[in-house]
């Protein structure tokens, strides 16, 4: 079974809030949410394997630290997910971006696929998925599927906001993919929004209702 993390550090939860507040405008809902991204890509990237180097300061030679160099990848869920990348690429400028086109049908919930271009050694990378939503999950569980299907082995979904329902279904899904978020939510509402969540998040990123 996959882990789920949540992150309550002070700095996400303070800027969660004001994403959460209807009154908060598209400049600084975008503004906030690529922030947040990028706080939480400091804590999902705890794990990254270091390796010893020796350099010298202007007093004498040190034994220190730098990455082993594990190739890694963001895929967005677009559009959404988008609005996470740059936060995340200030803390990891060498890492490859794949784009995975979806949107959930507003009748039926599902997922429909209109767009994947993946790193061509999409095998040999770490790939974090990143999307604002986990809702019933269905996006999320298909994005993962589709990179798999293409050769990615090793994947972790970063999420601002999830709803129980969400979680349960990549991890029965998915087993194999760590889930990071800010916060879970109570429920999902008739119209499968996350409740009391942040409201549609594309729209709100993009100002586009
Ligand atoms: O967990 P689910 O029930 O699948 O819902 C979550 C999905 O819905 C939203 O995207 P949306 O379909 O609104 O597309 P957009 O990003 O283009 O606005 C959100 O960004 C997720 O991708
Ligand atoms: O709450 C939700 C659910 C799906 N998509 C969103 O943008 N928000
Ligand atoms: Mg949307």
């Amino acid at each position: 079974m996959s882990k789920v993390y949540v992150f309550d550090h002070p700095l996400i939860q303070h800027k969660l809030t004001y994403i959460r507040d209807k009154n908060t405008g598209t400049k600084q809902f975008r503004e906030l949410v690529e922030e947040v991204a990028m706080l939480m890509a400091y804590e999902a990237t705890r794990d990254l394997p270091l390796m010893e180097t020796t350099i010298e300061t202007p007093v004498s030679p040190a034994k220190t630290k730098i990455l082993a160099g594990k190739k890694l990848g963001v895929v967005p869920i677009l559009r959404a997910g988008l609005g996470m990348v740059d936060g995340i690429l200030n803390l990891i400028p060498s890492a490859k971006v794949g784009h995975i086109g979806l949107y959930r049908d507003p009748e039926t919930l599902q997922p429909v696929e209109y767009y994947c271009k993946l790193p061509s050694d999409v095998a040999e990378r770490d790939l974090i998925a990143v999307d604002p939503m986990l809702a019933t999950g269905g996006s999320a569980a298909a994005a993962i599927t589709f990179m798999k299907q293409r050769g990615a082995k090793n994947i972790k979904l970063m999420c601002l906001i999830a709803s129980p329902e969400g979680v349960e279904l990549v991890q029965r899904e998915h087993p194999d993919v760590d889930i990071y978020v800010a916060a879970v939510d109570e429920c999902l509402n008739d119209h499968g929004y996350i409740t009391p969540g942040l409201g549609d998040a594309g729209d709100r990123l993009y100002g586009t209702k």
